[in-house]
């Protein structure tokens, strides 16, 4: 459902998304093998969580050389999904930069008919329109062309409408102050020699991000950011205000 990326960038250079000059496309994390630090096992409250780390290595520094540790907590409830994540700067006496980007692919019936909040007012950069600045006017964003947009400084949630199963579903987010609106359309996906022809139309891509700023990481210092995916179940919310009353 989700790779996620990052990509260091050395000191002093402008922040970036996308093409990297020191890697591929996204940069390293999402084409790295990472560690299994706990296999996926239920907790005794019935969660099932698995963690997954990644540490410099031979790979890494290659194109980026500076020490990191990073730490990937996934847990799975019934109707949600947490995403945690955490970078660590072990090195005494060097800084970094990087951007970090959760690439969550939601399955959608028909993208057409989905619609996502909370991005009313917020400037985005339109990776369209040779990366121009402009603001959301719209309450309700709706797709119906290709799409590729990195909204700033959004709220923490959106709710996303008609995926799976035509349901609704909320996107929480801390730390990320960013959120990328992705779906390359037709000819856009001609043109992707990982993604059918087809596809396009099933397939919306909500992506909770720190990416138009770089995140600067002190020595001995950690960043951290998650995300929570929850299906929203209309008749559940009013039980639990019944309840609270
Ligand atoms: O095909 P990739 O490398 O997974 O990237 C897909 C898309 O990912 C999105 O996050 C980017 O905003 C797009 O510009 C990019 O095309």
């Amino acid at each position: 459902m989700s790779r996620n990326w990052i990509k260091g960038k050395h000191r002093k250079k402008k922040a970036q998304f996308g093409p990297w000059s020191f890697g591929p496309q996204h940069g390293f994390a999402r084409i790295t093998r990472w560690n299994l630090e706990r296999s996926p096992e239920r907790l005794h409250n019935g969660d099932i969580e698995a963690i997954f780390s990644l540490t410099d290595n031979e790979f890494t520094r290659s194109m980026w050389n500076y020490q990191f540790r990073i730490t990937y907590r996934l847990i799975l409830r019934e109707k949600e999904l947490h995403f945690h994540i955490g970078v660590y700067n072990p090195s005494k006496d060097l800084s970094f930069t990087f951007n970090m980007l959760l690439h969550t692919y939601l399955k959608v019936p028909d993208v057409r008919r989905c619609q996502i909040t909370g991005l009313h007012g917020c400037t985005f950069i339109d990776k369209t329109r040779d990366g121009a600045i402009y603001q959301e006017g719209r309450e309700i964003v709706t797709i119906g062309e290709w799409t590729d947009r990195v909204y700033q400084h959004t709220p923490q949630e959106h709710v996303i409408t008609n995926v799976v199963s035509g349901r609704k579903m909320r996107l929480q987010k801390y730390n990320f102050p960013d959120t990328v609106i992705w779906n390359p359309w037709i000819d856009q996906a001609r043109e992707m020699s990982d993604f059918g022809d087809d596809e396009f139309p099933n397939m919306l891509c909500v992506e909770s991000g720190h990416v138009s700023s770089p995140i600067i990481l002190l020595p001995g210092t950690a960043f951290e950011a998650s995300q929570i995916l929850q299906i929203i179940i209309e008749g559940n919310v009013n039980r639990k205000t019944k309840r609270n009353r």
